[in-house]
């Protein structure tokens, strides 16, 4: 498996103000964005891909949304609307739950109240994390590893005192050149290398 994390802070977890936030200064579109892009490609989709937005902007607590590729079924389309829906979805079936809790919400999407530090603290323990960072290893100077778990945020930066507890994770920071892209822009060049070495 091929994993994306996306820690979107400013991403409202009520349905209505993320679906209302999409080109305001949330950026929810984002969200969308990364899942087109990891999970989609021309006509299909990719197997062995999972993708967990983690939505922190909370009346309660942060809701985990997950995304496996080889079990989701009844997209409406391949466009980003369809994606939008889904989380909206997956948020309202999250309502009333309390902490750390799991929810399936259809085949291939589940919707768990954690927090980014809980998931990537459980995601350590399957993966090697790559945390997206301009000032990281540049990523062909590197041997990725086989079962790679890479980091990104939204358009808010990921908090100093994330850094230490990721590194404490084995995190390394990877770099994919020195122009500053949008998260789903980065994660069509990490699946574009890792294609190139199979
Ligand atoms: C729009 S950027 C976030 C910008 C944010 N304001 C910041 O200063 O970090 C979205 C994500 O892409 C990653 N990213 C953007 N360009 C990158 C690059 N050239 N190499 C590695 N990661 C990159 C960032 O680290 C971040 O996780």
């Amino acid at each position: 498996m091929r994993a994306f994390v996306l820690r979107a802070r400013s991403a409202p977890t009520d349905s209505k103000m993320l679906l209302a936030s999409v080109g305001q200064d949330a950026h929810t579109e984002i969200l969308a964005h990364v899942l087109m892009n990891a999970i989609f490609v021309a006509q299909s989709h990719r197997e062995d891909i999972m993708v967990h937005l983690v939505l922190e902007s909370t009346q309660d607590f942060s809701r985990t949304i997950s995304f496996n590729s080889n079990e989701i079924t009844n997209l409406s389309g391949f466009h980003e609307q369809a994606w939008l829906d889904k989380i909206a979805h997956a948020l309202d079936k999250s309502i009333g739950m309390n902490k750390e809790q799991l929810r399936n919400v259809e085949p291939g999407i589940c919707v768990r109240t954690i927090s980014f530090e809980k998931l990537v603290g459980e995601l350590a323990e399957d993966y090697q994390l790559y945390m997206l960072d301009k000032k990281g290893d540049f990523i062909r100077d590197i041997e990725l590893a086989a079962n790679p778990c890479f980091l990104l945020t939204d358009h808010m930066p990921m908090p100093k005192k994330s850094f230490n507890s990721l590194k404490r994770l084995g995190a390394e920071k990877i770099s994919l050149g020195p122009k500053m892209l949008f998260a789903s822009q980065c994660i069509v060049l990490i699946h574009n290398e890792l294609d190139l070495t199979l």
